[in-house]
């Protein structure tokens, strides 16, 4: 991989040279996947089991797994990923339990209180990608939070097996949480299901896929391009955030080990041919160094060529200094943010966005996305501009609630009548006035 000298690059050598590979959805992905999320808004159930037929070639009239099926694929997983998967859930839970909201209360004026409540979501459907790997820890990552919020209806979609059943380890994960409401669909038309319902059996019954309140989970561009589009439509689900193709970004000074800079680059470079690593140093012999290493260890590895399609679409960029190593991520904002430096502390104070940040030499990404206890469905494409991942209060929503005696009513309603006025809207300066003049009927 060739090395980018920032400071020779211009505006626009510099916009490219941060572009990411799979930002732009292409019209055919748009047209297909509104295709499938039409036929599933009109046909229902039917519509998702053809469209599972057509793009997965499997046919299953129910894609609810039964009780019979759960126990066989939980039977099938070694004691030593049941007991990963433990450990990895325990440390999700101690982390993500006190990440809700806080509800609270205030009293404003005398008599006028003003509060906060949360409630949970009361359905929520979870996508656990299965196309190229299926992701059992991304049943963890979803799971634990919703149990955690107390959602009342949990279901998981993911893409079938070969045998027309689910991955034994993602069935696992879920029997884990106590979550046993898994479908075998995979793609848009999971997320039609979950948007718009595909129950079985007849009308009020409770079988099959609800019709959920709100979407969550990662996948590829037809999933996320699904999840926009039935964010968009009035009345539909609302989405937690894009969680499209892996991105990582490390800071590497001259003090890190190339070897480990480079497998922590192709531990995301290995998701996909979409996914983008990007190595930034102020060392042009580090660089050197790494580049060497990809190229080593590449070929090593068993996706061996989703990783050099990966590669293709990296990028190695030599700063003048740490600081300005920080500005570039800062700029392209990654999902994943590694600080591969002497005093990484001392650098996050300048890390102004980023899903996920991982410090020094000792904490390799592939931590935060298995068993550390943070999330690892984080904010691609830039999106961490503007959010972080999931989290609990991601599956709460909080609601304000106020109450006034008839002294707080007269301190301020005489205000809500101004600005009412104000506004041109006299019914709702009225429903002040009548209570303050006393008998106005
Ligand atoms: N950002 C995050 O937090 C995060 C976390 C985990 C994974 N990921 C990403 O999730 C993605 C998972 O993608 P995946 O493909 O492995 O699995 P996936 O489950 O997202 O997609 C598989 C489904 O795509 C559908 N599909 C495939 N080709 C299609 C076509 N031509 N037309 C219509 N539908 C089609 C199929 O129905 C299939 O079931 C990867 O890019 C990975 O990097 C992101
Ligand atoms: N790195 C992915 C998020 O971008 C999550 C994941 C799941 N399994 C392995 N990695
Ligand atoms: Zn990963």
């Amino acid at each position: 991989m060739r090395v980018l000298r920032w400071n020779e690059l211009d505006a626009t050598a510099r916009t490219e040279a941060l572009r990411r590979p799979a930002q732009v959805v292409g019209q055919e992905v748009r047209a297909t996947v509104a295709d499938i999320l039409e036929a599933v808004e009109r046909e229902g159930l039917a519509a998702v089991v053809d469209a599972t037929e057509r793009l997965d070639g499997i046919r299953r009239e129910d894609p609810l797994l039964t009780e019979g099926e759960i126990d066989a694929a939980v039977a099938r997983v070694p004691a030593e990923v049941r007991a990963a998967i433990t450990a990895a859930a325990d440390n999700l839970r101690a982390f993500h339990a006190p990440g809700g909201y806080t509800p609270y209360l205030r009293e404003v004026v005398p008599g006028l209180v003003c509060e906060r409540a949360v409630r949970p979501v009361r359905t929520v459907g979870l996508y656990v990608p299965a196309g190229s790997a299926p992701l059992p820890s991304t049943a963890l990552m979803l799971g634990v939070p919703a149990v955690l919020a107390g959602c009342p209806e949990i279901v998981v979609c993911t893409p079938p097996t070969a045998d027309g059943g689910a991955d034994p380890t993602v069935v696992a994960s879920c029997v884990e949480l106590g979550l046993r409401r898994i479908a075998v669909v995979g793609g848009a038309q999971a997320v039609g299901a979950m948007a718009f319902g595909a129950p079985t059996g007849q009308e009020g019954q409770s079988g099959g896929i609800p019709r959920c309140d709100k979407i969550f989970g990662p996948g590829n561009t037809f999933v996320t391009e699904a999840k926009r589009q039935v964010a968009g439509l009035q009345g539909g689900p609302g989405i937690d955030l894009p969680a499209g193709p892996s991105e990582q970004l490390v800071i590497a000074d001259s003090g890190a080990d190339p070897v480990w800079v480079a497998a922590d680059l192709l531990s995301q470079a290995e998701h996909g041919p979409d996914s983008q690593v990007l190595c930034v140093s102020d060392d042009g012999k580090l660089l050197d160094a790494v580049a060497a290493e990809l190229d080593r260890q590449a070929a090593e590895l068993p996706r061996e060529e989703t990783v050099r399609a990966a590669l293709e679409a990296s990028r190695l960029v030599l700063t003048r200094d740490l600081q300005e190593a920080v500005a570039v991520s800062n700029e392209y904002a990654p999902e994943h943010l590694i600080l591969a430096v002497r005093a990484p502390r001392a650098l996050l104070d300048d890390v102004e966005v980023a899903g996920s940040v991982f410090l020094g030499d000792h904490t390799p990404e592939s931590l935060g996305d298995y068993c550390s206890g943070t999330n690892h469905v984080l904010p691609t494409s830039g999106a961490a501009r503007y959010t972080g991942g999931v989290t609990l209060a991601s599956f709460q929503l909080s609601m304000t609630v106020q109450s006034a005696t008839p002294a707080a009513l007269g301190e301020m309603g005489p205000t809500a009548v101004t600005l009412a006025r104000a506004e041109g809207l006299e019914a709702h300066a009225r429903a002040v006035t009548r209570r303050l003049e006393g008998d106005a009927r």
